[in-house]
């Protein structure tokens, strides 16, 4: 597969279900709709930050009037951009018309985007060019308007090679070897034959132009879905608008990406956050639904909505790297999570600094991580308020000892300053050095020097960049006698194939560890040998059931790798001791159990795709090749 965009985004669906007048009439705008999805999509804009695009389909609308538009943009706050030209779009159309500006009937015949079936979606690309072109929604167009498709999704195929020759075989002649296209042209291929299975059965019954409103009511996209989905191996949460209004979203079978659902008598809504849709509608989070892994929630032309089941569950794995990093962190049930991530942090943390917490400074590096650093000071007060006890039991003999026993407070302080909100990690590769370098600020004159420990929470390490190119470089200005960063994520070891984009070995600085581990073990037979297994399964077709790299790690212990990702990551001119501490996976599980994709850390991948992906990244690694492994 070519170099190409990767999905980890966030979508958001919108269907009214009542007339357009109502919602004008009502909430007394026509823009109702337009302004319900801009706070859904600004919400999400944590999952994707380097384009955005919007469409809209009108039912109903006479032939001869466009009713799909779409809008996309790659500006720099892409949001704003399309936004504006929806506003301005109303302003110039109502310029001459302002007597119209309620009557539904003519802003439906004169203006875009005043339909009934709105979806949005935010992109990040890291990887490939970052085009408008590249931008969801996608359009698949027919003059046929029951076969016309309109895509967005959050998702990654591992067996896009698979997919194309089944395009292929069909008779397609696709023009590009990507996801999305694949993705989209088996679903509008399987519209396409759905739209003439039923024309067959109706025509002769009823006239042509009839016989298109009796292909709308009778299309079954369940039915579409099943044969257009049955071979994705992935990870996704898609979109699709029809033509004719009828919509779907449907979830991966292991539940891997995240969507979400909310559906009253005014509209139903979809979003890959349950925070979007709290933001925009306010409803109670119970009222808020997951989509079941491997179902589909369809909505048809007239808008009434179902969850049908498409294709056969697996065991669910939704991603935890959502719960850690990824989604945002206003969702209480992630903000609960990450808490305890950081508390269960802790007794590795007083292990390293050796219980002494007159000398140690808290503290954390902004954004995400703040939630983790809030749940390590609580679990820093439990382990006070359990000493503080064991003192009084076992007695204190003098008042000012008992004093400074319950007046003890761990010492925390905001060290590190972020000066910009975008995320450094889902930034494209070539900007990515630069802005890490330059994006952190830090907090000089609070730390004592050569006497303090200063102990610093991330979410994870990854590349290991954002700490070696910038972090410990400025906390090593305030001259500390330690460093300990602190991830509230275990180590990632292996590459991510289903959305979040970790493609390449050697990317990671616990592969990186554990290669330097091998070498000085004299242990690199055992990367001939992992490569010697991974190159013939690959060659016959049976790279699927076993990760082969795993054994790589296996002669190494969690602190082993630990302590080679300190060394490595340590900046040459660094004084101050260095010493990272990661979750376990373990207590990864505990802190977030209903989500226990953990493939980044384990490499059990819920598909049979993850496998072959692990073992082609690890050949390519081998083969010293910089090519992505899917
Ligand atoms: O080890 P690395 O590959 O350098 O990546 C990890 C870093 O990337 C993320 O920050 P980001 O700026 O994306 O997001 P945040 O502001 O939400 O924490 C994360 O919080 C880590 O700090």
């Amino acid at each position: 597969m070519s170099d190409a965009i990767k999905h980890e985004c966030g979508i958001a669906l919108i269907r009214l279900r009542k007339p357009y007048q109502y919602y004008i009439d009502k909430y007394e705008t026509p823009l109702y709709a337009v302004h319900k999805l801009s706070v859904m999509m600004e919400k999400q804009i944590n999952r994707g930050q380097d384009g955005a695009g919007v469409a809209n389909i009108k039912i109903d609308v006479p032939p001869g009037k466009r009713y799909i538009s779409r809008y996309r943009s790659v500006e720099t706050q892409p949001l704003t951009d399309i936004f504006s030209k929806i506003h301005k779009k109303f302003r110039k159309g109502l310029k001459n018309h302002r007597d119209r500006a309620n009557d539904a009937k003519w802003l439906q015949e004169n203006l875009a985007f005043t339909g009934e079936v709105w979806l949005g979606h935010l992109r990040y690309g890291t990887h490939g060019s970052n085009e408008v072109e590249n931008c969801h929604p996608m359009l698949r167009q027919s003059n046929w308007r029951s076969r016309n498709l309109v895509m967005a999704g959050n998702f990654n195929m591992t067996n896009v090679d698979e997919l194309f020759g089944k395009l292929v075989s069909l008779g397609q002649h696709p023009k590009e070897k990507v996801d999305t296209v694949t993705v989209m042209e088996k679903i509008g291929h399987f519209l396409d034959e759905e739209n003439q299975r039923v024309f067959d059965r109706f025509k002769g019954i009823y006239e042509n132009p009839t016989l298109s409103d009796v292909i709308e009511d009778n299309l079954d996209l369940q039915r579409m879905l099943y044969r257009s989905c049955r071979d994705f191996d992935g990870g996704y949460a898609m979109c699709g608008l029809t033509g004719y209004g009828a919509s779907f979203v449907i979830r991966d079978p292991a539940g891997i990406r995240p969507a979400f659902y909310y559906a009253d008598d005014e509209v139903v809504v979809v979003a890959s956050e349950k925070q979007a849709i709290k933001a925009a509608f306010n409803v109670d989070y119970k009222q808020i639904q997951e989509i079941t892994p491997g179902s589909a929630l369809i909505i048809d032309k007239h808008g009434e909505y179902n969850e049908l089941p498409i294709l056969p569950k697996l065991e669910k794995r939704s991603c935890s790297f959502e719960r850690i990093y990824f989604s945002r962190g206003t969702d209480p049930d992630i903000y609960y999570e990450r808490k305890q991530l950081g508390k269960l942090l802790i007794p590795q943390i007083l292990k390293e600094i050796n219980y002494d917490l007159e000398n140690t400074i808290f503290s954390y590096i902004p954004n995400t991580a703040e939630t983790a650093f809030l749940g390590m000071i609580e679990g820093l007060e439990e382990y006070l308020a359990k000493k503080r006890k064991q003192a009084i039991m076992e007695g204190i003999l003098f008042e000012a000892d008992l004093e400074r026993v319950l007046s003890f407070r761990p010492r925390i302080e905001k060290l590190v300053t972020k000066d910009v909100k975008s995320r450094t990690f889902i930034t494209a590769d070539s900007l990515r050095d630069d802005m890490v370098s330059s994006v952190y600020d830090t907090t000089f004159e609070v730390v004592r020097k050569n006497v303090d420990t200063v102990v610093i929470i991330d979410d994870s390490i990854v590349r290991g960049t954002t700490l070696e190119k910038s972090i410990l470089t400025m906390l090593d200005r305030l001259k500390p006698k330690k460093i300990v960063v602190a991830s509230s994520a275990p180590q990632i070891r292996f590459p991510d194939c289903y959305g979040i984009d970790m493609s390449r070995m050697k990317d990671f600085v616990a592969y990186r560890a554990v290669l330097k581990l091998l070498e000085e073990r004299d242990l690199d037979h055992l990367l001939e040998d992992v490569y010697m297994r991974s190159v013939t399964a690959i060659a016959t077709q049976n790279a699927y059931d076993t990760n082969y790299v795993k054994a790589l790690y296996e002669p190494f212990t969690d602190e082993e790798i630990s302590a080679k990702i300190a060394e490595i990551i340590r900046p040459k001119d660094l004084d101050a001791e260095l010493a990272v501490v990661f979750q376990t996976v373990e207590n990864l599980h505990k802190a977030c159990p209903q989500h226990p994709g953990d493939w980044y850390f384990t490499g059990n991948y819920p598909t049979r795709g993850g496998n072959k992906v692990v073992n082609k990244a690890f050949t390519n690694s081998y083969e010293g090749k910089l090519e992505r492994a899917y």
